[in-house]
């Protein structure tokens, strides 16, 4: 004859816990088959130490998967129920097994345990407003950090360009000459603060990709800071005229642009400026960056300034204009990866507009 453990149980609307009153036991098989729950364990019971095991035939549909758990006091088990709801008894069979007990460590009556299940969803629901209100302080944090970012560039940009057109006028051709000095402290400080683009699309702050924003950044900072900032010689060069206005035009559009963005705004001719204007300024810009980056060549070759020196038996060195010439190649696969980019960004743009206007 098995020996049969006690076993105390209760339930909720979901789930049926059976606990059972084995002390270390061991070598637990526990499973449902056919709605009947089979259990043995070697462990010590009422009667000593031996294998106690019993079954249980439930008083509606069960899940198959069965949890447990033991401890050095007692097995705890839980089995899901097949459908919410509240049973009059546990076993399919009116008269209760004799081993079977309520556990009143555990035991709510059907009301008790609504009320637990309408506590757990005010729990819920207080949960996710307090998310709710941290997202939001959140997104107002991460729009004012933005809002912020998006005007300092806008105001440095629109310096730059505004400065530029004035001197132009009054200065004409003279001007193109003496932009580095005028211009390029701002410029730097604009540069230098654009990686901050690099981390947001890196971070997720906006949506825009890893991959054009580097290529962005790099490649504008290695024109400004190695062959206009390096090279007192390309300093008083019209080139650096064309690169610095050509930059700044698209700027002084791009970046009110996003302000307006940040509170979920658009200005549709602002809008239209930004993903059109870069059709004519980007090949124009690359094509001035790549006139000052061949400019530049014949100096490094004369100055050897970042050239790298080879072991002496060899007797001579690496001209940088040799990173130069990979760098106009470079320069063009970016031109590329941008255009298709912002090409696309275009069409999204549009596309997504036309649909909301229908
Ligand atoms: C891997 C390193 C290799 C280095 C190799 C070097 C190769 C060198 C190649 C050099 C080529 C560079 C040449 C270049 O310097 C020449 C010029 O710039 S000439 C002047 C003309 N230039 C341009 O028109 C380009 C201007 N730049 C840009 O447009 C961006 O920098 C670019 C990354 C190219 C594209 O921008 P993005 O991916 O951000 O697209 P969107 O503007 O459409 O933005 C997408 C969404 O994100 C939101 N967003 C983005 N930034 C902000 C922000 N600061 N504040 C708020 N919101 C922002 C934006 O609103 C969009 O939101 P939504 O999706 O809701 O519409």
């Amino acid at each position: 004859m098995p020996l049969t453990p006690l076993v105390y149980w209760a339930q909720r609307h979901e789930d049926i816990y059976l606990r059972v009153e084995l002390t270390d036991a061991q070598d637990i098989d526990v499973h449902v088959h056919e709605n009947i729950l089979q259990f043995k364990a070697q462990g010590h019971g009422a009667k000593g130490q031996n294998e106690y095991e019993f079954s249980l035939e439930f008083l509606s549909p069960v899940k198959p998967e069965v949890i447990h758990r033991s401890t050095q006091r007692q097995v705890s088990i839980t089995v899901k129920k097949g459908q919410h709801g509240w049973w009059e008894r546990l076993t399919l069979k009116e008269r209760k097994p004799v081993f079977l007990a309520p556990d009143f460590d555990r035991w709510l009556d059907e009301s008790d345990a609504e009320m637990e299940i309408r506590e757990k969803e005010e729990k819920k629901n207080r949960l996710k407003a307090s998310r709710h209100k941290e997202e939001e302080g959140f997104i107002s944090l991460k729009t004012a950090f933005l809002f912020v970012y998006n005007l300092v560039q806008f105001l440095g940009f629109s310096w730059i360009f505004i400065n530029m057109t004035v001197r132009l006028f009054i200065f004409g051709q003279d001007s193109l000459y003496d932009t580095f000095h005028t211009i390029s402290d701002v410029m730097f400080f604009c540069q230098i603060l654009a990686a901050v683009e690099v981390l947001n699309a890196a971070f997720g702050v906006v949506h825009s990709g890893v991959i054009p924003s580097l290529i962005q950044v790099v490649g504008r900072n290695f024109v400004l800071f190695i062959i206009f900032g390096s090279l007192e010689e390309m300093h008083n060069r019209p080139v650096v005229f064309f690169v610095f206005y050509l930059w700044s035009a698209i700027e002084i559009v791009r970046y009110p642009f996003y302000m307006l963005g940040c509170f979920n705004t658009e200005w549709k001719t602002l809008t239209w400026l930004r993903y059109t204007i870069w059709i004519p300024l980007y090949p124009l810009g690359v094509l001035a960056e790549a006139v000052a980056v061949i400019q530049s060549i014949p100096i490094f070759d004369e100055t050897k300034l970042f050239s790298i020196p080879l072991p002496k038996a060899l007797g001579t060195s690496i001209s940088f204009s040799f990173v130069l010439y990979i760098y106009l190649v470079l320069m063009f696969l970016g031109l590329l990866i941008n255009f298709r980019h912002l090409y696309k960004q275009r069409k999204r743009r549009f596309r997504t507009k036309k649909r909301k206007a229908n």
